[in-house]
């Protein structure tokens, strides 16, 4: 058994529990407010600048070469072709990059990418790699499981955030974090592979945390103390 396949068997019923969400179940079926949409775009794109930084910080911790490029091209992949999906619906919906840069982050953005950044800064390159797993390869689980719901795909809005994540690009990126967690933990003791499943855990309960900030509109910034 790899150590993905002992980490999917723990993860398996939260990440399931993505699937019955009423934020991913609007993606999916097409019927998801369109406020609520772009919320969450904004926050995920602040997001996605923080999270940037564990894959700089797993760079710069790597042992090797290889690691150590798989982990700047994740970082490239995030910020040019990730992040490109986010601006393109920005554009769409009239918010400048300049805006969605200045996007205030909710407490659980804060929370997440603070949790991921210390773990990753407080160990070694198998803590970068086990911060960012459940993210990269979470929206890509979701992302084919949705592209097989009926007109997922053609949505005129939500069609393109599931194509991208269910794209073969995504999911090779998805892959190549598969592969590399499993290549770093191949030699490590149990006490730091249970340390690397505790960080895989946490995060996919975070990802579940992350929806329903997007669902639920109590848990946004309160624009007027964003703008006091
Ligand atoms: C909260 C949240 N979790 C996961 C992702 C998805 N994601 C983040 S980085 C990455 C790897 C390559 O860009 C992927 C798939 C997201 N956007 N937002």
């Amino acid at each position: 058994m790899t150590f993905s396949d002992r980490l999917f068997k723990k993860i398996e019923p939260v990440w399931n529990s993505y699937l019955e969400h009423p934020f991913i179940k609007g993606i999916g079926e097409g019927t998801l407010d369109k406020e609520k949409f772009i919320h969450y775009m904004q926050q995920d794109y602040v997001y996605l600048i923080e999270y940037s930084r564990v894959f700089a910080i797993g760079s710069a911790k790597a042992n090797d070469i290889e690691t150590m490029t798989i982990f700047a091209n994740l970082l490239h992949g995030t910020m040019n072709f990730e992040m490109d999906l986010h601006r393109e619906y920005a554009e769409k919906f009239g918010i400048s990059n300049e805006q969605l840069e200045a996007t205030e982050p909710s407490a659980i953005v804060t929370a997440y990418t603070s949790y991921m950044i210390s773990q990753a800064a407080l160990g070694g390159v198998e803590n970068a790699i086990a911060a960012v797993f459940a993210c990269a390869w979470s929206y890509n689980w979701i992302g084919k499981k949705l592209a097989e719901w009926p007109g997922a795909l053609d949505h005129e809005l939500y069609g393109n955030w599931v194509k991208m994540y269910s794209s073969d690009g995504f999911t090779k990126i998805a892959d190549d974090c598969l592969h590399l967690i499993n290549d770093i933990a191949k030699d490590k003791p149990e006490h730091e592979l249970k340390k690397m499943e505790e960080i895989v855990i946490q995060t996919s309960y975070f990802e579940y945390m992350f929806w329903d900030m997007a669902e639920n509109t109590s848990m946004w910034p309160v624009k007027e103390l964003a703008d006091a």
